[in-house]
């Protein structure tokens, strides 16, 4: 039985509260985009922002830092150069954290691993994987990294489509035919909460697999996962548990890209409109009755 029915949905809402700041609202440190793909940094980046976090701090490329700027002035900007002399993430009850590291990464880059690795060992905080990031992921270090911070209790999160999960999925020889299966087997694993998107979604914490059926094919579009990364990654870093995190940001994300659709049409969505239809789908999701 799925527990995530709308009542407990809308309870897991991060509305803020009256004495609130951006700190206490939940920073995200999204290491995200390269000079490839610096689009995807910024679909991230604006996706978190409205997904309710108070700071979001984006650690890139130097070559994508004025891209990134340029479409949000609220977001906080740094090239990557200086990630590895501050000091790690640490997440506490008031100041509460994430780091999403992955979307618009380039695999074929050595930062990439670079970046990863960094984030998974330092980050005393949720660390959500995706994109570019996730074949590093599957990687002997990766492995044991990912498998270490579960060991110490600290929470990882993946997200990957059909093509990243079989990468994840190989070095377990695990099989791909069943996405409830593999959601759950790569759960266990590799120690982390796995969203494997598609049509369906499935969403596993190694104990429960739970289908989010929301979506709509308006959103096979390039781009949407990324602002998917953003969104789940803004909750984590507002405190939320990693799997109520993704399963409200899976939620959010369809319903977002229904609405879109509905007034955009199937064909005409971008991810850019999920992000727009974003509190659209807050809003309704607040105002509905039932269970
Ligand atoms: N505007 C941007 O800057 C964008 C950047 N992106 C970034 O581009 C990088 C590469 O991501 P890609 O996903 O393109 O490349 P990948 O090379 O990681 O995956 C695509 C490959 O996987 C296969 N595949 C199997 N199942 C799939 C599924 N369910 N969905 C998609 N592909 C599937 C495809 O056939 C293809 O060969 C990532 O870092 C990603 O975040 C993309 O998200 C697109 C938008
Ligand atoms: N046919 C579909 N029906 C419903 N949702 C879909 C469909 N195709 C893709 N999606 C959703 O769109 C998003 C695509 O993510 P992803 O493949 O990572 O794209 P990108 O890498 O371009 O950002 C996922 O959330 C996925 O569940």
């Amino acid at each position: 039985m799925n527990p995530y029915g709308k009542a407990r949905l809308r309870e897991l809402l991060p509305h803020p509260s009256e004495g609130a700041n951006k700190y206490t609202r939940g920073k995200l440190v999204l290491m995200a985009g390269s000079a490839a793909y610096p689009g995807a940094a910024c679909l991230s980046a604006l996706a978190s922002q409205r997904m309710g976090a108070g700071y979001t701090e984006v650690i890139t490329d130097k070559r994508a830092v004025e891209t990134v700027r340029s479409v949000g002035p609220s977001l906080v900007v740094a090239s990557d150069e200086a990630w590895f002399d501050r000091p790690p993430a640490v997440a506490t009850e008031k100041h509460p954290c994430a780091v999403a590291v992955g979307s618009g990464f380039d695999s074929g880059e050595g930062r990439t691993a670079r970046l990863l690795f960094c984030a998974l060992e330092d980050a005393d905080a949720p660390v959500l994987v995706d994109g570019g990031a996730l074949g590093a992921l599957a990687s002997d270090e990766g492995r044991a990294l990912c498998k270490r911070r579960f060991v110490e209790g600290r929470p990882t999160v993946a997200t990957p489509h059909g093509g990243e999960a079989a990468r994840l999925a190989k070095p377990f020889d695990l099989p791909c035919d069943d996405p409830s299966r593999l959601a759950r087997s790569l759960s266990l694993a590799y120690g982390m909460v796995v969203v494997l998107k598609g049509p369906d979604t499935w969403i596993s914490d190694g104990d429960d697999a739970f289908c989010m059926d929301e979506g709509t094919a308006a959103l096979s579009k390039a781009g949407t996962g990324d602002v998917l990364a953003g969104m789940i990654g803004s909750l984590l870093a507002q405190g939320l548990d990693p799997l109520d995190a993704c399963m409200l940001g899976s939620t959010l994300h369809a319903r977002a890209g229904k609405m879109a659709a509905d007034e955009l049409t199937d064909i005409c969505v971008s991810a850019e409109d999920v992000v727009r239809f974003l509190p659209h789908a807050i809003r309704s999701l607040s105002s509905e009755g039932g269970r």
